[in-house]
């Protein structure tokens, strides 16, 4: 099960999340309580082993500012939340970069339709920490998807059985407050997430 933590913004909760075998973590480059500036994401990033996933996160940017700050962050991934047209992933593709494009379960749900490398399925407010029907996306989706939107320790395992996800992605379930993860949090999710069912 790949395990991806997002919305990062202290060193102690970036190395939790590597110590607990975290696949991928990301950082929030666009407006949210969890928003870091690219110069706070590089340093972030700076020590994360490369077998870790950095991704920078945005949403309704244009393709030119996700580039910029993209290269200023040094992540290793771009993902691009909600109705990002193909084009926006077109645009960046010469970077070589890992693609994720989030949507939630209304969209297109074939991972690489926008010829991106990993798809998100998320609940329709992305950070909003609300649960949704995953189970209605049982078998919908292609791919390497990570199912995402209101995930936590306590229920991780009941949403992988219902969904069959490839993955899973998570942000204020592993928080005390918005913007503020919690390292045990972060261990427990990681897991239950791995637990076998
Ligand atoms: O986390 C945010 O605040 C956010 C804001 C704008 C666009 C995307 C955002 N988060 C992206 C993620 O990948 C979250 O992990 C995902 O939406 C799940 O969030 P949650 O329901 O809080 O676990």
């Amino acid at each position: 099960m790949y395990v991806k933590i997002c919305g990062l913004r202290e060193p102690g909760h970036v190395t939790a999340a590597v110590e607990a075998g975290a696949d991928a973590i990301g950082f929030v480059l666009t407006a949210s309580p969890r928003r870091v500036t690219p110069e706070r994401a590089a340093e972030l990033a700076r020590p994360v082993p490369a077998h870790v996933l950095t991704v920078g996160v945005f949403r309704g940017e244009d393709p030119a500012t996700v580039r910029a700050a993209a290269l200023a962050a040094g992540v290793r991934a771009i993902q691009l939340h909600g109705a990002h047209p193909h084009d926006d992933f077109t645009a960046l593709k010469d970077l070589g970069l890992t693609l994720v494009r989030a949507v939630d379960a209304a969209a297109d749900l074939r991972c690489g339709a926008h010829d991106e490398h990993l798809l998100i399925v998320d609940a329709p407010r992305p950070g909003s920490g609300e649960p949704w029907d995953w189970a209605a996306v049982r078998g919908r989706p292609s791919g390497r998807w990570m199912l995402a939107g209101g995930l936590g320790p306590a229920n991780v395992a009941e949403a992988v059985a219902a969904a069959a996800p490839w993955g899973v992605d998570v942000s204020s379930g592993v928080e005390v407050a918005p913007g503020v993860k919690d390292p045990k949090l972060i261990a427990e999710f990681v897991r239950a997430a791995r637990r076998p069912g």
